[in-house]
């Protein structure tokens, strides 16, 4: 359903990914893993529409979505949980809620879905976001996944920097939200947690894919060796 097709993108400062094709079916969680700067959340702003890609084709559901606003990406279901999170901290939980839910989806709906999602945000409508705890806006950042309504959420980092108990939180709710039958795009640290979770793995070094697969087809190997490799350059 959201497709990359030979995809080359980067900055004024040189092209970051080189020709990369990568398929998210529907109902199915990718795995996108690589050392750090192997261009994985660039990937990520291609596959959103922050970012026009130089050459290639970016799809959703067949059509070409090529060059199109991220917002017109958002309201055909393309949902981006952004590394570091995109909260605004000095605004309320309640507030942080409204403004995910896109145009045209109920701001009060949206805010019964992320209650109703993450029971702890309820208790904190009215808290400064910036105030809570890592995981807590960590979860409100997640809540964009419910408010949303997507079809394919893409998540980067999203268990960054949390103890490894709220990691595991997060890992419950990324599996309750692929079991709707929502897609996931997944760029994650926690290699075994991300291999368990996904139903096929992609991996990126220096902007090339160099692997792609199912997670029981996967060496030890093959992956240390994409994240030394990285490290190594
Ligand atoms: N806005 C930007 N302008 C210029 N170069 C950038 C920009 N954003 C990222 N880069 C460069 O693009 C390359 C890939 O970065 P990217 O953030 O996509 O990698 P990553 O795989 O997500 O890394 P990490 O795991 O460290 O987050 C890096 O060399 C980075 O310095």
């Amino acid at each position: 359903m959201l497709e990359l097709r030979n995809v080359s993108a980067g900055y004024e400062t040189g092209l970051v990914l080189r020709n990369v094709s990568l398929t998210v079916p529907k109902a199915s969680v990718v795995a996108l893993l690589g050392a750090n700067g192997a261009g994985k959340t660039t990937l990520l702003r291609v596959a959103s529409g922050q970012l026009s890609p130089v050459s290639g084709q970016v799809r959703l559901g067949g059509e070409d979505m090529t060059g199109k606003r991220s917002e017109k990406l958002a309201r055909r279901g393309v949902c981006h949980v952004p590394e570091g999170r995109g909260i605004f901290p000095s605004l309320t939980v309640a507030d942080n809620i409204r403004l995910q839910a896109p145009p045209g989806v109920d701001r009060r709906k949206a805010l019964k879905q992320a209650i109703q999602a993450f029971p702890r945000l309820g208790e904190r409508l009215e808290q400064r976001a910036g105030t809570m705890s890592g995981g807590e806006q960590q979860m409100l950042a997640l809540a964009r996944a419910y408010v949303c309504e997507p079809q394919v959420v893409l998540l980067d980092e999203v268990s960054m920097g949390l103890a490894p108990k709220i990691v595991d939180e997060i890992f419950v709710y990324l599996r309750q939200l692929a079991s709707t039958g929502i897609s996931l795009l997944v760029v994650e640290q926690y290699v075994a947690r991300a291999l368990e979770l996904a139903d096929y793995v992609y991996i990126l070094d220096r902007g090339r894919l160099t692997y792609v697969g199912e997670p029981s087809e996967i060496s030890e190997e093959a992956i240390a060796h994409s994240y030394l490799g990285g490290l190594a350059s």
